[in-house]
């Protein structure tokens, strides 16, 4: 039977052909002799490999033959009318690029060719963004192998928009290059991320191109179809389900690369951190049908998102409701903790004295987030408001007591407090402990857990019973997850070969405070990259976006600086910022600019509005609603079908629609006050993650990004 490679190109199919060309793909795969098919050469082509193929009546497709590894391969170009099919039949060639080793359509140009001694370009006058860069002709050409002619267009483009226009229209690895450059990376850096490869000279035998065609850059462009469900797959979602087919050399590297211990993946918003980790969950239950592989994330909305993905790209992948089976379990690290909790049962009584130094029994409840409040207001303490407010007592505990299972007093006065900031006195110890063991002995009534309790609770049930109920645990959002998290999912799976995969970034962290895995045996030294090429937001959006990130102090989970430097390889128009002055200038502006994207022709499920809280999520449902549209606040359920979607910032997280006007709101003065009591480095803390907030919240645009500002 032949196997379908299919080009990028011939995967962004017209609706009104998608069927038949599935069809015709579909028998192509099973008989490319079968009748109706037609599949032919093409007479005086550039190419002897090249053949057309009937798709109906009026549509071809274009495609190359190759004959090697004991198959027919059909190479999917395209698909076009039948005329523009057959002239593009005749000038392209498939040909295994010398330089790099990639394959590369050529195509023979109509017009005649120059005279031999035609001067090589002058200089451009004008100051152009590669060679301003530093960059030179010859590494395009002699260490990147990119085509001449395209390497001198790209030499004289005057700035990163037009580097940009130029990769928009070579796919591949053409264009992917081309971004890299644009944004400064050297020639030798490009070649080593792209894994470039020298080919040996006027290689183009069929079993050549074949190679050619299994590197890893050449993933970016063609896709090997293993079986009937993916050519679907890949046909019918076009660019949208271009993540599950054609993947960056970087991005398959990590999918596919063992690691011996912890690894992390660090990348800005839109860099594929999740498609890498959603490929590479599949590619080991793949691999390893038995293993019990456990994938996570900070909620369960996030978790419920994976678990959508990993079905749309493979729905064979077995994914199991019950933690300890084999095959791929898909929940929030919350929801993993009480999964522990549920199957311990009864058996939790030496958990629960090892954290909380008291036997009690399993957990009824979920301790009520006003607790602290509460504690604080009905002890009558005598610390400062810095200190007693539920911001740094719930850090308090969650990053000193509970990692380090302090029982009492005694054991907080002497324990240590990296990075907490705060510095604090006997007496003033002593007085937050009487707020920690109050806030215990009123959980300890209504038989409550709080969630960084659960997560610690179930990382020493783990530990004690020595169970481990995952050979592979991969996390994303690493950056929000607290000590107990990690406790938590070091305690899920044994030390060893690919443990522990963790996807994260630091310009994202908008729940807890900062946290170093490498405190809770979670060693990740040397076994840290990070993805740059943003895949989701335009570049115009990615500008606005890190420039909210701006004078932020970022740390990564290994403690260094958190770098930037990503590039997008999409353009779009600028993002508008609109500046009201109160709430119902807010409300007409939202309105009338989901109005206007939406009677331009967009599907209403593709604009979000996304806001700061829930109090003006709901007010601005009620808005478009009275200005007829029909739109649905969104909390713990999926964005609706058909509806514009309004969400919070952080529900945001995790998700993307192409339009997204983004009310940035005022502090309530509630907020204020909230931030005034804070001690200074708790409040620096909380505005880094406000900032983090906006920067998630902008870079869930993919084409258009409208910003919504109060005075
Ligand atoms: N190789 C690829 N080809 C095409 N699209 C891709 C590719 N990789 C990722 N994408 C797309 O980029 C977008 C962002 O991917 P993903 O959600 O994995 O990024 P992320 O790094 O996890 O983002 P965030 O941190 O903002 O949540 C998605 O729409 C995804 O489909």
């Amino acid at each position: 039977m032949p196997t379908i490679i299919m080009g990028k190109l011939a995967s962004k199919l017209d609706g009104s052909i998608r069927g038949k060309a599935m069809a015709f793909l579909q028998k192509l795969g099973t008989d490319d002799t079968a009748n109706g098919l037609h599949v032919e050469p093409i007479q005086q082509s550039a190419d002897p490999r090249v053949r057309t193929g009937r798709v109906d009546d009026s549509w071809r497709a274009v495609m190359f033959r190759l004959d090697g590894d004991g198959e027919t391969h059909y190479v999917i170009h395209g698909i076009w009318p039948h005329d523009d099919a057959i002239a593009v039949a005749q000038r392209v060639r498939l040909k295994v690029n010398p330089i790099n080793g990639l394959p590369q359509i050529e195509e023979a140009i109509a017009t005649p060719a120059p005279p031999a001694a035609v001067p090589t370009p002058a200089a451009p006058a004008v100051a152009t963004l590669l060679p301003s860069l530093g960059h030179r002709r010859d590494d395009l050409v002699a260490t990147l192998g990119i085509p001449e002619a395209i390497a001198d267009e790209a030499m004289q483009a005057a700035d990163e928009d037009a580097v940009l226009a130029l990769a928009e229209r070579h796919v591949g690895w053409v264009g992917s290059i081309l971004v890299d450059l644009a944004a400064g990376d050297p020639a030798e850096a490009i070649a080593e991320r792209m894994q470039l490869a020298k080919a040996a000279p006027d290689r183009d035998a069929d079993a050549d191109v074949l190679e050619s065609l299994k590197r890893p850059a050449a993933g970016l462009q063609y896709a090997f179809i293993e079986d009937q469900e993916e050519l679907r797959r890949v046909i019918e979602r076009g660019d949208f389900g271009a993540w599950r087919i054609f993947l960056h050399p970087e991005q398959r590297r990590y999918v596919e690369r063992r690691y011996n211990g912890p690894f992390r993946l660090s990348g800005g918003a839109g860099t594929g951190k999740t498609v890498v980790l959603i490929h590479r969950a599949r590619g080991l239950a793949r691999q390893h049908p038995d293993r019990r592989i456990v994938l996570t994330t900070f909620t369960t909305n996030l978790a419920d998102a994976i678990g959508d993905g990993l079905t749309q790209l493979d729905p064979r992948i077995s994914q199991t409701k019950t933690l300890g089976q084999p095959g791929v379990y898909v929940a929030g690290v919350d929801a993993l903790a009480a999964a522990v909790l549920r199957d311990a049962g009864a058996g939790l009584a030496a958990a629960m004295q090892d954290v909380l130094g008291v036997e009690r029994a399993a957990p009824l409840a979920r301790t009520a987030n006003t607790r602290w409040r509460e504690t604080i207001e009905s002890t009558g303490t005598t610390l400062p408001t810095q200190l007693a407010n539920e911001t740094f007592l719930a850090n308090e505990y969650a990053h000193v007591v509970l990692p380090h299972k302090i029982h009492d007093e005694a054991g907080y006065l002497r324990a240590r407090r990296p990075g907490r900031g705060v510095a604090l006195d006997r007496a003033k110890r002593a007085a937050v402990w009487a707020l920690i063991a109050a806030y215990r002995a009123q959980s300890r009534i209504d038989g409550s857990l709080d969630f960084t309790e659960a997560a610690a609770v179930a990382a020493a049930h783990l530990a004690q019973q020595g169970e481990r109920p995952a050979d592979h645990v991969l996390v994303d959002e690493g950056q929000d997850l607290s000590p107990s998290h990690w406790q938590l999912l070091r305690a899920l799976v044994a030390e060893g070969a690919d443990d522990l995969f963790i996807a994260e970034d630091s310009h994202q962290r908008i729940y807890g405070t900062r946290v170093v895995p490498g405190r809770y045996g979670i060693s990740i030294v040397g076994r840290s990259q990070r993805l740059t090429l943003n895949y989701r937001t335009t570049a115009q959006n990615l500008r606005y976006g890190m420039s909210l990130l701006e004078g932020g102090e970022y740390v990564d989970l290994e403690e260094e600086p958190e770098a930037t430097g990503y590039r997008s390889a999409r353009r779009g128009p600028a993002p508008t910022v609109q500046a009201v002055d109160s709430l119902t200038d807010e409300l007409q502006a939202v309105a009338g600019h989901v109005r206007a994207v939406v009677d331009r022709g967009a599907e209403p499920d593709t604009v979000a509005v996304l806001v700061p809280d829930r109090f003006h999520r709901d007010r601005v449902v009620t808005a478009l609603t009275e200005h007829g549209v029909d739109a649905r606040a969104v909390d713990r359920d999926r964005p609706p079908p058909g509806r514009v979607p309004v969400l919070t910032m952080h529900r945001a997280k995790g998700t993307e629609f192409s339009t997204v006007i983004l009310v940035v709101g005022k502090p309530s003065t509630n907020e204020l006050s909230r931030l005034e009591m804070l001690d200074s480095t708790e409040r620096a803390d909380a505005e880094l993650r406000a900032r983090s907030l906006r920067y998630v919240a902008a870079t869930r645009a993919r084409d258009e990004l409208v910003v919504v500002t109060r005075r």
